[in-house]
């Protein structure tokens, strides 16, 4: 059987947990694309965790060393982008990001966010006595901006990494084919 080939470049966005990095890294195998995470970038990049960098030079300088990679790696051709939860925040990554390739969405519930994110300490902004309040506001002021840079919005919900992966290829040839479809899958 002749595969269908998907083109151009995949774009992740989704809060802390939505499985960019899980499912983009699959995702990339499956479809043949070249993988990158912008928060590995910038720790290739400094050399330390972003927690560290969040310790000694803040979320604001952060966000700059994250417009700086995106705008990089957005220049690349026939990859998997996951990029860090707050990416949206900046309007230059929104632009860069919709302006270079298929923007997914990687939608869950703040339950499925907390269960996935509980155990990991190097999320600083989840490192907080009630995370769970944390994720609820922080997705009450990113969705918006989630779905505004969206071609394709998937809901992760009781979906394993390998059947989401499956699903999201065969949405994004249909896309493909579609290129006006609602992002709603
Ligand atoms: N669809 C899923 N179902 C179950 N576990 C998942 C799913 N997606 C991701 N995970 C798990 O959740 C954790 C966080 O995933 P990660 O890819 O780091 O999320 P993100 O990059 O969006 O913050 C990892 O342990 C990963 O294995
Ligand atoms: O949501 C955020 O503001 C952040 C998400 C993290 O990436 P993941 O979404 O991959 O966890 C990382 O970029 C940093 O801790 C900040
Ligand atoms: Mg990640």
């Amino acid at each position: 059987m002749v595969r269908m080939e998907l083109a151009g470049n995949l774009f992740l966005v989704g809060l802390m947990g939505a499985g960019k990095t899980t499912v983009g890294r699959a995702l990339a195998r499956r479809t043949g694309k070249t993988f990158y995470d912008s928060d590995h970038e910038i720790e290739a990049r400094t050399g330390v965790r972003i927690a560290t960098i969040f310790d000694i030079e803040g979320e604001a300088r952060f966000r700059d060393r994250e417009v700086s990679v995106i705008a990089d790696l957005v220049q690349m051709n026939n990859v998997v982008l996951a990029t860090g939860g707050g990416a949206v925040l900046r309007p230059e990554n929104r632009r860069n990001l919709k302006n270079h390739g298929v923007v997914i969405y990687l939608r869950a519930t703040i339950d499925d966010l907390l269960a996935r994110t509980q155990h990991d300490k190097n999320r600083p902004l989840l490192q907080t006595a009630d995370p769970r309040a944390k994720l609820a506001a922080l997705f009450a002021e990113r969705d918006p901006l989630y779905c505004e840079v969206a071609d394709l919005i998937v809901d992760t919900t009781q979906q394993n990494v390998t059947h989401l992966v499956a699903r999201l290829e065969q949405q994004l040839l249909a896309l493909q084919g579609a290129p006006r479809r609602s992002p709603l899958a």
